[in-house]
């Protein structure tokens, strides 16, 4: 890195030891310094180093802050135990916080405090880190809140005002808060009503459900401000230019796990107020040329689905109710007929078999977003060896029977599956990983299921085949035409047809839903086109490692 000029540096004590401080553009960096003196050559007196550095990116110091230490309080009315060494010599202090990096990808807001020899020196510090932060300008300072107070455990509000208000507040941003009184408020305020000017950037706090609700209202209003037809499939649309924070406070919560690494309130609050960013797909979802819902997870047909339907009418189980219908789901063994068409992607880097994983700063994401911005043209090569297929303008048609088919748009990564449905897929590539799951008996499925927990590759089964794609459709076998939606009502009737015209048929019904990032879509029939980056969250990526290698943890201090 180039050296960046000094802004500041000075001799100030920190828990009654002396050390060397200093400020650029880049970092904050202290050094212990010995208070022994130490006769070197020349007959001067030198402290001499001891100890190692510590240092913290100036993007990542959260606030600073004078300290009263005559009257004891921080200005922040926290009471504060002063050294009796340091209230005597050094009677002037800043306090600097900033984030700290603990376990599994969890930020902590960690607090370090200076004591200087005079009080010119401790405002010419406070003042210089202030201008540092107030020339980033990434940082929100305006946030528009939205709180479910029934998401997940139901701990939404207690969660934003115990654990994010404060740091909030501690980084002097202001917000304007509204706890949702019904399912779709926060969407429908964002698309119609919310004076968006006002603010840098909106939040959420709940789980994947509020999220979606974020994405469908800000999307929405960006394409209705620009004049874009949403019921268009062939529409491009206008990416958003607020970026989303997520609060986790969900059942599932895999925004956050696939974007942050974790779902940790605090953790994600700080990544808002260092003002991060990271752009992330958006499918967009019709049937008929009729706009449905946007999707940046998973969209799940078959056994997903079926496992969202049956956990709906379980809500009161709380996250358990998703367990619970998975079982159920596995053990009634639906497989569905249909079409899969699809328009892969093969003019990108990356593939779903990869080994490596989108990260923080992900190559793979900025190339292929580049390609996509470029309107690069895309064409596909035939493959006359497969078999089942066929090959129409570069797209490929696929006719089976499926106990999943499945898109994931980012790894969707959660506690249940710390990889997730497709490790490899990328948050922000202009793909999504179409997982194919053909018929198979329920020990193969299971052995499937369970591979999704462990090391093994889900995909290296007979039975499973994975595409990225950039479009794709689907049609049920027993539904063409716009009738479906009868006969879905009329269910029980088609399902006993099926069954007599199959006496072989293990009484599979005719129809899925679809899993749409948790919702239940109307329509079986429905085509899918993923929009490159067209919106962007109050995140990172997963760090791989801390930024800091050749520096031990701040937190050492
Ligand atoms: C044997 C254990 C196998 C475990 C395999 C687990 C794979 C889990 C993959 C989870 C992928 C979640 C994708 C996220 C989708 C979100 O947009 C959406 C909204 O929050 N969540 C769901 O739809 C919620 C969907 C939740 C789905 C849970 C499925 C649980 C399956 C349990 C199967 C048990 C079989 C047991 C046989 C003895
Ligand atoms: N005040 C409210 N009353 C009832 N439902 C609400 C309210 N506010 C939001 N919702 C709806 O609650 C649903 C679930 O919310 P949320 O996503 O926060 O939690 P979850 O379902 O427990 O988590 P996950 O989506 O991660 O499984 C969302 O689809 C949202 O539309
Ligand atoms: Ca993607």
């Amino acid at each position: 890195m180039e050296k960046q000029p000094r802004l500041l540096a000075s001799q100030l004590l920190l828990k009654n030891s002396l050390f060397e401080v200093s400020l650029n553009r880049v970092l904050l960096t202290w050094k212990e310094v010995a208070t022994k003196k130490k006769r070197v050559s020349g007959g001067m007196h030198h402290p001499f180093k001891v100890g190692t550095s510590h240092g913290v990116s100036v993007s990542e110091i959260l606030a600073v802050r004078e300290l009263d230490v005559d009257s004891g309080t921080k200005d922040d009315g926290r009471w504060q135990k002063m050294p009796q060494k340091s209230t005597e010599a050094y009677p002037y202090a800043f306090t600097v916080s900033y984030v700290e990096r603990a376990w599994q990808h969890r930020w902590r807001c960690s607090d370090v405090t200076f004591h200087c020899l005079e009080g010119a020196l401790c405002q010419q510090w406070v003042q210089t880190i202030r201008e540092q932060l107030t020339a980033l300008t990434s940082r929100p300072k305006h946030l528009l809140v939205y709180i479910n107070p029934y998401g997940g455990k139901q701990q939404g509000e207690r969660i934003y005002e115990q654990k994010v208000a404060p740091l909030f507040t501690l980084a002097s941003i202001s917000t304007h808060v509204i706890v949702t009184e019904h399912a779709n408020h926060a969407r429908d305020h964002l698309r119609t009503e919310a004076e968006l000017k006002k603010y840098d950037g909106v939040v959420c706090v709940g789980g994947d459900g509020m999220f979606s609700e974020m994405v469908h209202g800000l999307v929405s209003r960006t394409q209705r401000d620009n004049g874009v037809d949403q019921n268009s499939p062939e529409e491009k649309l206008v990416p958003c230019t607020l970026r989303i924070g997520i609060i986790p406070a969900g059942s599932t919560d895999c925004i956050c796990y696939a974007t942050v690494g974790i779902n940790d309130p605090v953790t994600s609050a700080l990544h808002i107020i260092v003002g991060d960013a990271q752009a992330m797909d958006v499918c967009s979802v019709h049937h008929n040329n009729t706009f449905l819902r946007y999707s940046v997870s998973l969209l799940g047909y078959g056994f997903y689905g079926d496992v969202l339907a049956d956990s709906e009418r379980k809500r009161w189980m709380g996250p358990a109710r998703y367990d619970f219908s998975g079982f159920k789901t596995f053990l009634t063994h639906h497989y569905y007929e249909g079409t899969v068409s699809f328009l892969p992607a093969t003019d990108i880097l990356g593939t779903p078999r990869d080994k490596t994983r989108c990260r923080a700063g992900c190559f793979i994401c900025q190339h292929n977003g580049q390609l996509y911005s470029e309107d690069a043209p895309e064409i596909c090569e035939t493959d006359p060896d497969v078999p089942d297929s066929e090959y129409k303008g570069g797209w490929r048609v696929i006719r089976g029977k499926f106990l999943a088919i499945n898109a994931a748009s980012m790894s969707c990564a959660c506690p249940r599956s710390p990889k997730g449905l497709s490790p490899a897929a990328h948050l922000a590539d202009g793909t999504t990983d179409l997982i194919l799951v053909r018929k198979c008996s329920r020990f193969n499925f299971l052995r499937h299921l369970l591979r999704h927990t462990s090391k093994y590759d889900q995909f290296d089964m007979t039975f499973v085949e994975v595409h990225r794609v950039r479009r794709f459709r689907f049609t049920p076998r027993y539904c063409q035409s716009d009738s479906e939606l009868d006969l879905r009502e009329n269910g029980k009737k088609l399902f006993s047809q099926i069954c007599r015209d199959h006496p072989a048929c293990s009484c599979s019904p005719a129809y899925s839903s679809w899993n749409c990032d948790g919702e239940i879509l109307p329509h079986a029939a429905i085509e899918v086109g993923v929009h490159c980056q067209l919106i962007k969250l109050f995140a990172r990526g997963i760090e791989e490692q801390p930024v800091f290698e050749d520096l031990p943890n701040p937190c050492a201090v």
